[in-house]
């Protein structure tokens, strides 16, 4: 089990901190009391509205940030030449090495020096990091690995108490993990944490059960579905939209990232089983019930003990009831929806063929049934809540973080408009508007660069290894840091900046093939995310259609923007902006949508290079 220490497991990985100690302002006094482990450079903070930037004022941040950032860097270098991070290896040529590393002799030199030594061991000894309980419980988990990694490289091991865990940001090893001995590795921790939610669905599940529930899910994903899909998301983000004018209208400030979060639910719930949560206008039980259960799963990765395991604890804790009785309401709320959708499909006189798609109910739930999957009902539940959570929180992320990206770059976000504009104008989003949309595409991919959800990917060795130069034991606990690889200085330029002009337009959308594993937002080899193109479609329609209608800026008083992590990396205080129509009257997407006809026998042009990263994953089909 995970005790002891503050590592989130939910969905896909890590922490919240405790939320009496997140870290809420980015203020000059906090710094220094993070123990040195805090890099501005990578934490977002919003000190103006971004109406008016005062030059001046912005000059003056900048330079106590580098300040700040020198003297976190000299904190830090002080901390490792006293040893407190030092390698333990034995024997006098490690002492040596260690003694002069800490005289100042430049790891080039030493690695010359002492190479006759490491041809006589077999293998090196992983580098290890130890004693920074302290300095990591205080904030998101994954910034101060970012920091230990530009110390320690590609891969170490961080001590925590009794725990070991194996920390990976080298594209190699991580391609290693993922793709090419992918059979190798286990979810691990993250399975135990999921199992109360997500039971044997896809994300937590291995082996036999992970290979068969593959293979019966992606087909539901076919380019059919995903076409019809973009109406789909249309329609709810255009709810959004309605809802986005009235607090225009009357001044009023809004919290985007809740919103987000209340969009993309909508989407995925009539997506994957066709119900509509309406949770953008209304908050029925079952809305309260799916909220109670993820942050249960994201207070579960966190806590030190697992008390829910304790059988007298689960019948007296009320919040243990509580997350009790919502779990059985959405089982009710499942099984009702399983049963009608037997129904319909008693009645449907549709044949079953590859892209197979019911008009009324084009849901994964129906294609499942209609596929006369042979499946257990507690499997299809599984599977259903873990598409719900999968696709639900990741989407409300990025669309969170890109409007954050968004309202720092007035010039990034004119350009996006622009674009929109000349592609959409007023209508609703089109398969077709898929390719023609580049640059909003681009934007996207971008900010998912920046904030990947979620940050960092969860194994367990289930065998012996070898990643690059160093031999691993099976079970050992190991964090895939998509973080620090997007943000790697050696392979990106200017790594902190949003820049989606870093991707051309007229090369391919980038992904983790043609990026060599150094940019993984979907995660990649046969564990990749299924909804990858879903979920890049939802978020090009939502940030398109969004942006044709409005401007967006931190309000005026917004509390500074910070991050912390549950599945996937949050705001500490939520994404309070400025909303205000582009033109008046408001723009409404035109009724007449043009209709799409969908020759099912040929790829949809502009998805192909979506597409071909799923054919790269034939294990996972075959
Ligand atoms: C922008 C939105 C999304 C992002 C960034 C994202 C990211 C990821 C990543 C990185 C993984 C790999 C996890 C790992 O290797 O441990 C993954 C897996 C997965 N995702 Fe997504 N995802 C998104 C949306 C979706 C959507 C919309 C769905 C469903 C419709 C979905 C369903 C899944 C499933 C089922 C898996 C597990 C696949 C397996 O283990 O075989 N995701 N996702």
């Amino acid at each position: 089990m995970a005790a002891s220490v503050q590592f989130s497991t939910s969905y896909f990985l890590p922490t919240k901190p405790s939320s009496s100690k997140r870290l809420t302002t980015l203020s000059a006094a906090a710094i220094p009391k993070l123990n040195g482990f805090f890099p501005c450079s990578v934490v977002c903070c919003s000190y103006s509205n971004g109406r008016e930037p005062d030059p001046q004022v912005e000059d003056a941040v900048k330079s106590v940030d580098r300040l700040l950032e020198q003297k976190r860097k000299a904190q830090l270098s002080s901390r490792i030449a006293s040893g407190e991070f030092t390698v333990q290896q034995n024997g006098f040529p490690s002492l040596l090495r260690n003694g002069l590393s800490k005289l100042g002799v430049p790891q080039e030199v030493l690695g010359f020096l002492f190479s006759w030594v490491d041809t006589a061991e077999d293998y090196q000894r992983i580098p290890e990091a130890k004693g920074i309980i302290s300095a990591i419980r205080n904030e998101a988990f994954f910034i101060p690995l970012y920091e230990l990694y530009l110390t320690y490289g590609g891969i170490f091991r961080l001590m925590l108490g009794p725990k070991s865990f194996l920390i990976v940001s080298d594209p190699s090893i991580a391609k290693h993990i993922l793709r090419d001995n992918s059979k190798a590795y286990s979810k691990g921790i993250l399975a135990e944490i999921l199992d109360f939610v997500m039971g044997k669905g896809l994300i937590p599940a291995d082996g036999e059960v992970w290979r068969v529930r593959r293979r019966a899910i992606v087909p539901a994903l076919h380019q059919k579905y995903v076409a019809a899909m973009i109406n789909l998301f249309g329609q709810a983000t255009y709810r959004l939209c309605e809802k986005l004018d009235a607090a225009a209208s009357d001044g009023e400030d809004v919290e985007m990232e809740s919103l987000f979060s209340r969009l993309t639910l909508d989407i995925i719930g009539e997506a994957v089983f066709n119900y509509d949560f309406d949770s953008l206008t209304n908050d029925t039980g079952i809305v309260e019930a799916v909220y109670t259960v993820l942050r249960e799963a994201e207070d579960r990765s966190v806590s030190p003990i697992p008390f829910w395991e304790i059988p007298i604890w689960k019948d007296i804790s009320p919040k243990q009831r509580k997350v009790a009785s919502a779990l059985q309401l959405i089982n009710e709320t499942l099984d009702d929806l399983i049963a009608r959708c037997k129904r319909m499909i008693e009645e449907e006189e549709l044949q079953f063929h590859e892209e197979y798609m019911n008009e009324q109910d084009p849901s994964i739930l129906h294609f499942l049934l209609a596929s006369r999957d042979d499946v257990t009902s507690k499997q299809l539940r599984d599977d259903l809540m873990t598409l719900l959570i999968a696709g639900h929180e990741t989407s409300a992320a990025v669309l969170t973080w890109t409007f954050y990206l968004l309202s720092k770059e007035p010039g990034i976000l004119s350009k996006l408009q622009h674009e929109v504009d000349s592609v959409l104008g007023d209508r609703f989003p089109t398969i077709e508007d898929m390719r023609r949309l580049k640059y909003t595409s681009r934007v996207v991919s971008e900010s998912l660069r920046l904030y990947p959800q979620p940050p960092v990917l969860i194994r367990r060795s289930v065998e012996d290894d070898i990643l690059g130069q160093y031999p691993i034991k099976r079970g050992e606990d190991i964090f895939v840091s998509i973080w620090n690889l997007h943000r790697c200085p050696n392979h990106w330029e200017d790594a902190e900046k949003f820049n989606p002009e870093r991707w051309p337009l007229d090369g391919p959308n980038p992904n983790e093939t043609n990026q060599n594993f150094s940019y993984l937002p979907f995660g990649g080899g046969p564990r990749k995310c299924v909804g990858d193109m879903f979920a890049s479609f939802e978020n090009i329609v939502a940030v398109a259609m969004l942006v044709r209608r409005f401007n967006f800026q931190m309000a005026i008083g917004a509390p500074p923007v910070g991050m912390t992590t549950g599945a996937t990396i949050h705001t500490t205080e939520g994404l309070k902006m400025t909303v205000t129509r582009r033109t008046k009257p408001p723009i409404v997407p035109t009724l007449e949508m043009p209709t799409v006809k969908i020759d099912s026998s040929s790829t949809i042009p502009g998805m192909e290079p979506m597409l071909s990263q799923k054919d790269e994953v034939p294990s996972a089909r075959s």
